[in-house]
C-alpha cells in the first residue's frame, strides 16, 4: 500500500453519495492499515497507488460541516472546498461526479474544467446520465488526446458501510490496466462490484441505486407490524434488519430464494399463514414493478424530466 506517494480523490458534490462514498473508501483504508500489520495480502488487484488524501467540493457552505462531521474521525487528509470545483479538480488525481443528475452542466462547464481534468479518471455515478452525454458535453469536437476518462459507475448509499451493489459500466475502448485497477479497487472496497453493459445502467439504477429505499420500505412495514402486536419499536427494528440481513446472506450463499422460502414454510404453520397474505396483496407484482417503474423514471433523468406514473413532462 502507497502512503507518502498517496493519490487524491475528489468528489464534486459532497451530499448523501458523496460523503458514502468517501467514508467507505476511508473506513476500508482503516481497515487495511490494520491488515497489513498482521498478514500480508494478495497485491495483485491492488493499484500501485492508493486514494488516501480527499477532496469534497460542494456548492452549499454547510455541507463543509457535514463532511467534517461523518469524516474527520477517520484522519485521512481531508479538505473541504466551497464553490471551487476547479481547484478540487486540479488537486485530484480521481474524480467522483456525485452532484444531482441534472447539475453536471453547470460543474463541467466551469471555466477551466477541461483543463483540471486532462488525464485523468471521472467517474459518474449520475443516475440517467450517459457517458456519452458526459463525453459531449465536455468535447462536443471529439475527444482531445488528454481528454478525461469518464467512467460510469451505479453504486448505493450503502457504500458508507462498505455494503454497496456498485455496478461499473464496461468501458470502450477499454480503461488502461491501473485506471481499471484503481476503479475496481475503489468500489470493491466499499462493497460488490459487478460490470455490465451500458444498456443495463438505468435498471441497474432502479435495482442497486434505489434498492435500499424499496427493501427499508419493507423492513419498516415489518417492524410496524411486529409494534401492532406488542414488540418495542427499537427491538422490533434491530430484530427486522438482522433478519434482512440474515436471508440475505443465505442467497449470497447460494441459496435459492424460493427454496429457502419453502424450507422456512412448515405445513400448517404460520409462515405459510403469512405469505398468503402477502400474495393476496400482490406485493410480488408490486415490488417488480417498482423496478420497472423506478428504471424507465432513472432513465428519463439525464434529460432533465421530472415525475413517475405517467404524470412525466420534459422540461423545454
Ligand atoms: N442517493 C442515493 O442513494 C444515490 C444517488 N445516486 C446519484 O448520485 C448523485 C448524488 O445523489 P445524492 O448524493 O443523493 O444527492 P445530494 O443532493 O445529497 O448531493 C448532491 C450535492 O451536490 C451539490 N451540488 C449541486 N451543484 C453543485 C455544484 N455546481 N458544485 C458542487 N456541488 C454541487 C449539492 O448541493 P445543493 O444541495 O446545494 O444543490 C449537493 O450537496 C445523483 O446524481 C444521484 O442520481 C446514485 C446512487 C444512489
Ligand atoms: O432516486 C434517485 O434518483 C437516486 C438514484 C438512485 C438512488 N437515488
Amino acid at each position: 500500500m502507497a502512503d507518502s506517494n498517496g493519490l487524491t480523490l475528489t468528489v464534486l458534490g459532497s451530499g448523501t453519495m458523496g460523503i458514502a462514498i468517501m467514508g467507505g473508501v476511508m473506513s476500508s483504508l482503516a481497515d487495511m492499515k490494520l491488515k497489513s500489520a498482521l498478514q500480508s495480502t494478495d497485491n495483485s488487484k491492488t493499484p500501485s497507488r492508493l486514494p488516501n488524501k480527499f477532496i469534497a467540493c460542494d456548492m452549499w457552505a454547510g455541507a463543509e460541516a457535514k463532511v467534517k462531521d461523518a469524516l474527520s474521525h477517520y484522519s485521512f487528509p481531508l479538505t473541504t472546498l466551497t464553490n471551487e470545483n476547479i481547484r478540487g479538480a486540479k488537486e485530484a488525481d480521481i474524480l467522483i461526479l456525485s452532484c444531482k443528475p441534472h447539475g453536471f452542466k453547470d460543474i463541467l462547464g466551469e471555466k477551466g474544467m477541461r483543463e483540471a481534468l486532462a488525464g485523468k479518471i471521472l467517474v459518474s455515478i449520475l443516475a440517467g446520465v450517459t457517458q456519452q452525454q458526459i463525453e459531449t458535453f465536455l468535447y462536443p469536437d471529439g475527444l482531445p488526446e488528454d481528454a478525461c476518462r469518464v467512467v460510469r459507475v451505479m453504486p448505493n448509499t450503502a457504500s458508507f458501510v462498505r455494503e454497496s451493489m456498485s455496478v461499473i459500466q464496461k468501458s470502450e475502448p477499454p480503461l488502461s490496466d491501473d485506471q481499471l485497477k484503481l476503479v475496481e479497487w475503489v468500489f470493491n472496497s466499499i462493497g460488490r462490484t459487478v460490470t455490465l453493459p451500458p444498456q443495463v445502467m438505468d435498471v441497474s439504477t432502479a435495482l442497486c441505486g434505489s434498492g435500499p429505499a424499496f427493501f427499508a420500505l419493507m423492513l419498516e412495514a415489518a417492524t410496524d407490524g411486529a409494534v401492532a402486536m406488542g414488540l418495542p419499536r427499537a427491538e422490533a427494528q434491530i430484530m427486522a434488519a438482522q433478519t434482512m440481513r440474515g436471508t440475505t446472506g443465505l442467497v449470497l450463499n447460494g441459496e435459492h430464494p424460493a427454496v429457502l422460502k419453502d424450507k422456512v414454510s412448515t405445513p400448517g404453520g404460520c409462515t405459510i399463514g403469512g405469505l398468503l397474505v402477502l400474495e393476496e396483496g400482490t406485493v410480488r407484482g408490486h415490488v417488480a414493478r417498482a423496478i420497472r417503474e423506478a428504471t424507465v423514471v432513472a432513465s428519463q433523468l439525464g434529460q432533465g424530466a421530472q415525475n413517475v406514473n405517467g404524470t412525466r413532462q420534459t422540461k423545454l
